[in-house]
């Protein structure tokens, strides 16, 4: 699906991801971890085609250079949900998430357009909270707007679309957090990829299908969640100690730090 080889980023001379390989394919679903600072959220720009790298560094989406996609067309086949959305926005919850909808309509939404926006609140939880004004909403509840509108963004017949997100589940509570990431599994079960910027590593484990551990712009470890969560690899990457050990219930790896 996405394939980039050596990724180069520098920002104001800064050196912010160094000879990053990475390769996901099609209906995987990849967890991006690693401490604050360690360059996810980057990786993931330059992946989204919004911040550029060394022009000879080429990202091959779906083996086409990523640059090359003419952006009303990769519209439809790659949707982001960023980590910081904006939290003043002076319309309705319904009006936020058919902004989602924008690659498809000139003037005015049609009925195809209606229906893939109330089908996103519908999975997000906020159908209720359609003709809310925004700006009224908590932390939580605007969280999943911006997640309904990306999820409106990809209701189309593209095969294999590709989503980011960019720490999703912050102010989430426990419930959300889980139906985000059941919702996202959903997606990857139908061919499609989700490349996702996480911090709680049992999330990570428990649903991502590979792992991309992060440290000072560079890739630690990558591999299935028990490759990657192993105590030595986690206690250098967060400078923490960690336990490893099975969930007594799903036998599944279990990451209790301090
Ligand atoms: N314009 C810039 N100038 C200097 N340094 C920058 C610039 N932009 C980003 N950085 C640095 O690059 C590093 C990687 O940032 P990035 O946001 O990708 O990290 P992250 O792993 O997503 O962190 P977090 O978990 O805190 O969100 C950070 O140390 C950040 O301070």
């Amino acid at each position: 699906m996405i394939k980039g080889y050596q990724i180069n980023y520098q920002n104001q001379n800064v050196s912010i991801l160094k000879g990053i390989d990475v390769e996901v394919g099609y209906g995987e679903f990849l967890a991006i971890v690693g401490p604050n600072g360690a360059g996810k959220s980057s990786l993931l720009n330059v992946l989204a085609n919004e911040i550029k790298t060394d022009k000879k560094q080429h990202i091959l989406f779906k083996d086409k250079i990523l640059t090359d996609w003419k952006l009303e067309v990769l519209s439809k086949h790659k949707a982001k949900f960023s980590q910081h959305n904006s939290q003043d926005i002076p319309l309705l919850v319904k009006d936020v998430v058919m902004m989602g909808r924008y690659p498809y309509f000139h003037s005015q939404p049609n009925s195809e357009d209606f229906k893939c926006a109330e089908n996103a609140m519908t999975d997000t939880d906020i159908i209720h909270l359609q003709n809310r004004d925004y700006n009224s909403l908590s932390g939580g509840e605007k969280q999943r707007v911006h997640l309904a509108r990306v999820l409106a963004q990809l209701d189309n017949d593209v095969t294999h679309r590709l989503l980011f997100l960019d720490e999703p589940l912050n102010n989430l509570d426990v419930k959300h957090q889980y139906k985000t990431l059941e919702l996202i599994k959903k997606l990857t079960q139908k061919k499609n990829t989700t490349i996702v910027v996480l911090h709680d590593l049992n999330l990570a484990a428990h649903f991502a299908d590979k792992i991309l551990l992060m440290e000072s712009g560079k890739v630690l470890s990558y591999g299935s969640p028990e490759e990657v969560f192993t105590q030595e690899m986690i206690s250098k990457a967060y400078q923490f100690p960690c336990t490893i050990c099975k969930h007594p219930v799903n036998q599944e790896t279990m990451i209790l730090f301090g």
